[in-house]
């Protein structure tokens, strides 16, 4: 039924309208009765469809019946959906892997494969398969690459976006994180005396540095310099949450738009914020710029308006809100491994001096110890579950195992990432030297490919290289300009354990910091 259910694609509010109608027709037809014994009888009726779905996903003709996995999750969604909630569904999946195998049930239609040789099968090249249902975003949003399921259809947007992270363009875009970078230290600077949350600054440099890379000069965001009034963080991090947890039962996320609005007011601000700063920079003038809109904005012929506003609240959402969380974990290892922050601040000073300037960040972007750690602190710093996607219709044999059309499946990134199979000794450590020639000893395992934090294939994320030198600026000019130790009152069990992963990673005890310049 699962399977039935996927082909027709149901949408929650034509499911809730037919129940209404029914109820009201029901009760319409059963006025003259007994008013207790319709109530019971309405009641008993409405809990037959329910009732026999979950039985259906139980029994053995149930085409995942085979797959292994937790009784509630091969009955519902709901499951899954409060793992998201939790935000600890990274740590939830990895644990029932090591529990039920390679192949777990995480859901009544969904398979998670722990293994590197799903990965070519689900996501690489062409026959990589579609989004799942989990990417349709309710009737709250329509269009937009992130939120288009079918490859054929995707792959005609993602051509439209592909220019923005050329290599002329990322040229540039070093130049505006370098400058938001200094930006950010000067500001670190003229703080008083005493902890600070590192946390939120990286926030605020995060989407001022995607303001001005996706809307050039016609930005308006200056979280940094002038603070968050209208909660533009919080709104992007709310609906990011949303969207995975209600993602896992999309039926329930189609009926989130009929809220009142109130209800979803401040959900609204980013988008409110997208659509404005859309408007300014359709009528600004500098066409000629290289920002992310000004690629856009050549296609307005194939593409709606819709589109190109999704398109750019993604862009400062998703663009923001990944690399930040990967740069407060990153230095929360760093502040936490003394050793490996000074030997990374003395390649820095040896190789570029005091300061980062324009003319250094080739010299920066060769600098094989920061290299190995940004690629720890991606490893550890992403703890993300695996990217839905639907088997084709004709079912696919992965793992040696045939898994039928129309299941949802995904590799789990974090438990390949963490792996001991992949990462040996000593993979929960974050220790930059297994990245290093040589890497931990003569029978240390590093399996490159495993880290899948920008997944892959034509759904992989565009702006890889993108990040990856924004985690290389700001980590460098970081560490040249100040010197940063946590705050004696810092709790590393309460910071580790505060850790959170809803697609957005989100930090429920602060980074705190104690900031000095760098007199070195
Ligand atoms: C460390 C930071 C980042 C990480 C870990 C990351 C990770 C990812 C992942 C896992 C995906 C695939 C999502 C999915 O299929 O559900 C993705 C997609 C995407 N990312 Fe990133 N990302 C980062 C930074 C950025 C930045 C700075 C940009 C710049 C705008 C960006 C732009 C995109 C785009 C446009 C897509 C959608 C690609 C498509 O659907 O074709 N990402 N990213």
């Amino acid at each position: 039924m699962a399977h039935i259910f996927h082909f027709l694609e149901p949408r929650g509010d034509t499911v809730a309208a037919v129940y209404l109608a029914f109820s009201a027709a029901f009760f319409y037809f059963n006025r003259k009765q007994n008013m207790l014994s319709t109530v019971l009888c309405w009641i008993a009726y409405s809990l037959v469809p329910p009732i026999a779905v979950v039985l259906y996903r139980l029994s053995p003709f149930h085409p995942l019946a085979g797959f292994p996995g937790p009784l509630l999750s091969r009955m519902t969604n709901l499951r899954l959906a409060y793992v998201v909630s939790t935000g600890k569904r990274h740590l939830d999946i990895a644990k029932l892997h090591d529990k039920y195998g390679v192949i777990v049930r995480t859901g009544p239609n969904t398979l998670s494969i722990n293994s590197q040789d799903a990965v070519k099968s689900i996501y690489a090249g062409s026959k990589a398969m579609d989004k799942s249902n989990a990417y349709r975003p309710g009737r709250l949003f329509e269009g937009g690459l992130f939120f288009i399921r079918r490859k054929n259809l995707h792959d005609n947007q993602r051509r439209i976006w592909a220019p923005a992270f050329s290599q002329s363009s990322l040229h540039l875009a070093s130049n505006t994180i370098l400058r938001r970078s200094q930006q950010l230290t000067t500001h670190l600077e003229k703080l008083e005396d005493g902890a600070t949350d590192m946390g939120s600054m990286i926030r605020r440099w995060s989407y001022d540095v995607m303001g001005d890379l996706t809307f050039g000069k016609s930005s308006r965001i200056e979280l940094m310099s002038d603070g968050d009034p209208h909660g533009v963080l919080a709104s992007g991090e709310k609906a990011t949450v949303l969207f995975e947890i209600l993602g896992e039962i999309p039926l329930i996320f189609d009926l989130m738009c009929y809220l009142p609005r109130a209800c979803m007011q401040e959900i609204h601000v980013l988008r409110q914020l997208a659509s404005e700063l859309l408007a300014a920079r359709q009528v600004a003038t500098h066409i000629a710029d290289d920002d992310i809109c000004s690629h856009l904005l050549c296609h307005t012929a194939n593409c709606s308006v819709q589109d190109l506003e999704h398109d750019v609240l993604f862009a400062i959402q998703a663009g923001s809100d990944t690399t930040s969380g990967v740069v407060i974990l990153l230095l929360y290892h760093l502040l936490a491994n003394r050793e490996v922050y000074q030997t990374l601040t003395a390649e820095l000073r040896d190789n570029l001096g005091s300061t980062l300037e324009e003319h250094k960040l080739s010299a920066l972007f060769q600098l094989p110890y920061l290299s190995a750690v940004v690629q720890e602190g991606l490893r550890l710093g992403t703890p993300f579950p695996g990217l839905p996607r639907v088997v084709p219709d004709t079912g696919k044999i992965i793992c040696s195992k045939f898994i039928p059309g129309g299941t949802i499946v995904g590799v789990p990134a974090y438990a390949q990432q963490i792996s001991p199979q992949n990462f040996w000794p000593n993979p929960l450590e974050f220790n930059p030297q297994r990245w290093l020639p040589g890497g931990l000893g003569l029978d240390s395992v590093l399996n490159k490919s495993a880290v899948m934090c920008f997944s892959s294939g034509p759904f992989g994320c565009l702006g890889k290289n993108l990040a990856i030198r924004e985690l290389y600026i700001v980590i460098a000019q970081l560490l040249l300009t100040l010197d940063i130790q946590l705050d004696t009152s810092f709790d590393h069990k309460q910071f580790k354990e505060g850790i959170q992963n809803m697609r957005s990673t989100c930090f429920q005890y602060p980074l705190l910091v104690v900031v000095q310049p760098n007199h070195l």
